[in-house]
């Protein structure tokens, strides 16, 4: 029987998406409107000092595509926090026109067994920890889309041998290495948490690099062979100093 291979896990991620209800935010007075953005520019704040003491994430994103308007990532120590800033989000003013359109509910994740040393177990290095509890970077785009491997009975992740697959990932961060310094990413598990497998967060300062690397992925074993994709989404990022700009009328 193929055996499972140990994870170490981070932060918990919450990306969620909202369309804006512009109808209705046309229909309040520049008053109402001012005072909304500026209790929600107290809340970014509350989570800009998190950041600051290393204690989660947080990254907002304008949505190019229909699917939503904004994008919100956040990543926390506990489930706890994530639902409390999903509350906090739909009690404030703004809260009243951040209609919910899609969640994703995951866990930061690495496994043990270390795909670059194959055989060998990843030491929980200052690297490692540092890579399950990131500030994600304020890069100019973010893509995030799920993901699931794949159990046909002639293609079954789960049923191959550890080493097999050690090897696939092996090759999979090979690729992925190519894009060092132009992708950044978040794999985030989400097994028992949502609908797909794992959360993958890429950010870019060039969205041409997100086409361009999940292209190139799609040759990798690992993907051609074993990968199912959910729903993209892309976003465009909005500085917090930016939030009225965005709003305004
Ligand atoms: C930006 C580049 C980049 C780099 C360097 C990179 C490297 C690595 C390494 C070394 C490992 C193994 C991690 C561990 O936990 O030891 C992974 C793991 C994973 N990846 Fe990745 N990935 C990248 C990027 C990257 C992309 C673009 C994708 C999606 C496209 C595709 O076609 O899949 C992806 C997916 C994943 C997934 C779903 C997992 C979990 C797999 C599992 O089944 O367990 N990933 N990834």
């Amino acid at each position: 029987m193929a055996e499972a291979v140990v994870t170490v896990d981070g932060w918990s991620a919450l990306h969620d998406t909202r369309q804006f209800d512009w109808t209705s935010w046309k229909s309040i007075s520049e008053d109402e409107r001012n005072k909304a953005i500026q209790e929600f520019e107290e809340l970014i704040k509350q989570w800009e000092t998190v950041e600051e003491n290393k204690e989660g994430s947080h990254s907002i994103f304008k949505v190019v595509g229909n699917k939503a308007d904004l994008m919100f990532i956040f990543l926390r120590e506990t489930m706890d926090e994530l639902e409390e800033i999903k509350r906090a989000i739909n009690k404030s003013v703004l809260g009243d026109f951040l209609i919910p359109a899609y969640s994703y509910v995951s866990i930061i994740e690495m496994t043990m067994h270390d795909p670059m040393k194959a055989g060998e177990d990843r030491e929980l290095s200052p690297y490692v920890k540092e890579r399950l509890r990131p500030i994600m970077p304020k890069w100019e785009h973010a893509c995030f889309y799920p993901m699931a491997r794949r159990r046909e009975p002639e293609a079954n992740w789960f049923a191959i041998e550890k080493e097999e697959r050690t090897k696939l990932l092996y090759e999979h961060g090979m690729t992925g290495r190519k894009y060092a310094g132009k992708v950044k990413e978040i794999i985030t598990g989400s097994i028992g948490l949502d609908e797909w497998e794992w959360g993958v967060t890429l950010f870019a300062h060039d969205p041409l690099q997100f086409k361009k690397i999940v292209y190139e992925m799609r040759f990798d074993e690992v993907t051609t062979k074993y990968a199912e994709f959910g729903d993209f989404i892309m976003g465009n990022y909005l500085a917090p100093d930016e939030l009225a700009d965005y709003l305004a009328l």
